[in-house]
């Protein structure tokens, strides 16, 4: 391979990771209060952020699910879909469908979500075809009581970076596995930085049946669909 081929290989991902994290930034406005601007579904959408933990800062992988989403809505139609979002952080993508048209559960660990509320709560206001609902979740903890298999059915399940180097990978995958019905898909952005990310892309395989959608290496990002392996369900 020549020179002019290998860069026609790496054009398209450089140009499309360029066009997301471009397109959708616009720098702070400092007034009393401190936010980004982001474009998406038509809108112009303010997060706000804070330093103090990992939730309260928006993850590029959430601008790469939220372009997905945005510029696939004739494919992925959300309109009244019900959505649970996990690791939604400081809110872009529950925003996002919310404005989209799903009716979306927002979750995350509890000192993430006053942020979280704040943020939902200043862009879907007014805007949005169904409220959305934001409410706790920590993962692998009182699935069952707080999920109901019997009652509670999701179209999708997003996350965006919700794998990395923290404990709780294996009750990450046991939320998974306890949200998805045979027929939910689920969207997922992740970054790589370490080995156990790697793994536990092998170990979610065994589980789902993984698509990749996106592959940006200028961001190392990939962005997955997946379904849940039963015996009766169909491959993509
Ligand atoms: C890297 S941040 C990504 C946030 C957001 N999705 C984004 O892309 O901007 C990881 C998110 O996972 C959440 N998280 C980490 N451990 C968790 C756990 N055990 N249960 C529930 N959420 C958790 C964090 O609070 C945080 O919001």
């Amino acid at each position: 391979m020549d020179q002019d081929e290998k860069n026609e290989e790496v054009a398209p991902d450089a140009e499309l990771a360029a066009a997301i994290m471009r397109r959708h930034f616009r720098p702070s406005l400092i007034k009393t209060e401190a936010w980004e601007g982001y474009e998406f579904a038509d809108m112009e959408i303010k997060i706000t952020e804070s330093t103090d933990c990992y939730g309260a800062v928006l993850w590029p992988s959430a601008m790469v699910l939220c372009h997905f989403l945005d510029t696939h809505r004739d494919e992925y139609n959300l309109m009244d879909k019900n959505i649970i979002e996990l690791g939604a952080g400081t809110g872009l993508v529950t925003i996002v469908t919310s404005l989209l048209g799903a009716k979306v559960t927002s979750t995350d660990l509890p000192d993430v979500l006053s942020n979280l509320r704040h943020n939902v709560n200043r862009n879907t206001r007014g805007r949005c075809r169904h409220a959305p609902h934001i409410t706790e979740l920590s993962w692998g903890k009182q699935l069952e009581e707080r999920f109901p298999r019997a009652t509670c059915h999701y179209d999708y399940i997003i996350a965006a970076d919700v794998v990395y180097a923290h404990p709780y990978l294996h009750e990450l995958m046991e939320t998974f596995m306890h949200l998805s019905s045979d027929d939910t898909v689920i969207l997922w952005a992740m970054r790589f930085r370490l080995d156990p990310e790697n793994s536990f892309v092998d170990t979610f395989d065994k589980h789902f049946h993984l698509e990749e959608l996106y592959d940006l290496p200028s961001l190392r990002i990939k962005l997955y669909r997946a379904r849940k392996r039963t015996s009766a369900s169909q491959l993509f």
